[in-house]
Order: C-alpha cells, then structure tokens, then sequence
C-alpha cells in the first residue's frame, strides 16, 4: 500500500555563503495513514526541517517528500501545521478563529458554524466560543489552535512542540485530549517533541533523530494499546521504553 507520508532520501543543505551546512541527511521513512508518529533528537537535528519539508514550506535540497504517492511542492489545506506559538488571530474570537480555514475555503455560515460548534466542543471550550484569545490560558489557546486545524478537514496534521509551552499538568490534559479527537477523528499524525514522556505516550511509533548531521537514528515501536490510560504512564513497559528513547537520543552511541 502506498505510504501517506514518504520521506525519500531527503537531504537539506543551507548555503551560508562561505560554508555549507548540511541539516538533514538522506532522511528515509514511510509513515501510514492513520498512524500517530512523534519525533525526538537533540535541538539542531533537523526535526523542524524535515516537518517543513513535508508542510511544504520550504523543498528539500535532494530527494522528495510524498504524500499519496504524490509529490509534495508547495503548502496544501490537506496538511494542518501547528506550531509552538498558538498563532491565533486576536482580533478574532475562538469561533471566529475556527471557522476562519473554512471561511476561506467559501463554506456557508451553516456549514461553518455546525463545523466549529463540533471540533470546539471536542476540545472543551464550549463555554468559551464567544472569547478573544488574550482571555484564554495557553492550553486553551493551543486547543483552540488544534480546533482550527482540525476544522479544514486536513488528512494529515503537522505538530512541531505544539505543548511545549504549557505546564507539565495541562500538557498531560491536552495529550489525552489529542489522542482522544485523534481516535474519533483519525488523522495521520507527525507530532515533534523534547518530551520524551510526551514522545511515547502519544505514539505508535518514536523517530529518534541525531545531529550534525541531522538524520534519522532509531525508529523505536510502541506496543501499548490504544487508547492510552493514566495506569499505562507508570507501568514498566512505559519507563523501559522512555527508557530506550531517552538513551537513544541523549547516548546514541551506546544504542
Ligand atoms: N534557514 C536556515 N538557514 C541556515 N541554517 C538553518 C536554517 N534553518 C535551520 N537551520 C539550521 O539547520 C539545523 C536544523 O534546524 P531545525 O530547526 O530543523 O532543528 P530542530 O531539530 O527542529 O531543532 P530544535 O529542537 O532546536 O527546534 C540547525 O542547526 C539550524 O541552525
């Protein structure tokens, strides 16, 4: 079957005019539809090039990204991108902020409205749909951020350290909340974190990256069944494998 997302060879090189520096190396990985992938590596590894490569905000220097089986050569609405900064129109309400994709796209107000009045009470902040976002905390601000890219329907959401941010405690509400509109709403799922906790709560499978050069290092699987529970944080299986990536990333020598 063809993969959703296919990193073949991809290579990036930025030429800083005297010197070249390579960012990523011959990045090779197939991700399927449907699937939950995070990635982990030291800062400088590429994690954010390779996730713009697949956006298509920036090209590849050689190789190609894939989705389909087709080429990917500019941004598309098929791909949602979220990043750290929430990125929210202030100006705009949280309604007005979901619906804004979809306005865009000429969507009647009916359709809009039926549209955000569902992934709005998907991420809990019903009672806040009328708000401007400098009233809303950080983690409503990026709940809100995910409503909206989830709202344009895309097949494929792109999240670079969108937690990053927040409080260990509302990044552990937000990660249940995550998995819980992903098991309803089953999207492919390119999710990068330093978290390595957060790396193999959320996923089926860890891309653990290396530095200078950027390239992949290990592909560590996870065996826990979805959905993931409170009790599965603290059992074995879950500190061996935070285990593994940790080591993997911050010893890759060793592993
Ligand atoms: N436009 C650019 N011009 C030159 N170098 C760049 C450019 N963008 C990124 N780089 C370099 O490429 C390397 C990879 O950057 P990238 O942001 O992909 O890493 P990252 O793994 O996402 O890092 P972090 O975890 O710190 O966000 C870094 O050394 C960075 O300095």
């Amino acid at each position: 079957m063809t993969p959703k997302i296919s990193f073949q060879n991809v290579s990036k090189v930025f030429d800083l005019g005297a010197t070249r520096f390579t960012a990523l190396e011959s990045l090779s990985l197939d991700i399927e539809d449907g699937e939950f992938i995070t990635v982990v590596g030291p800062s400088g590894c590429g994690k954010s090039t390779a996730m713009n490569i697949a956006g298509g905000l920036t090209g590849p220097t050689s190789g190609k990204v894939t989705v389909d089986g087709v080429e990917v050569r500019g941004p598309s609405p098929e791909r949602g991108v979220i990043f750290q900064q929430y990125a929210l129109f202030p100006w705009l309400t949280v309604r007005e902020n979901v619906e804004f994709g979809l306005k865009i796209a000429g969507h009647p107000k009916t359709e809009r409205r039926r549209i955000s009045d569902h992934f709005i009470e998907l991420v809990g902040l019903t009672h806040f749909a009328e708000s401007l976002p400098k009233t809303l905390s950080g983690g409503m601000k990026q709940r809100c951020a995910i409503a909206r890219a989830y709202a344009v329907n895309p097949k494929i959401l792109l999240m670079d350290e969108p937690f990053g941010a927040l409080d260990a405690l509302t990044r552990v509400q937000l990660q249940d909340q995550l998995l819980a509109m992903w098991s309803k709403e089953r999207r492919t799922v390119v999710f990068i974190t330093h978290d390595v906790d957060e790396a193999v709560f959320l996923a089926s499978r860890v891309i653990v990256m290396a530095a200078r050069p950027g390239r992949l290092h290990k592909i560590i699987p996870v065996e826990l069944p979805y959905p993931r529970t409170e009790e599965m944080r603290l059992s074995p299986e879950f500190a061996a494998l935070r285990n593994e990536v940790w080591r993997s990333v911050y010893h890759p020598a060793s592993q």
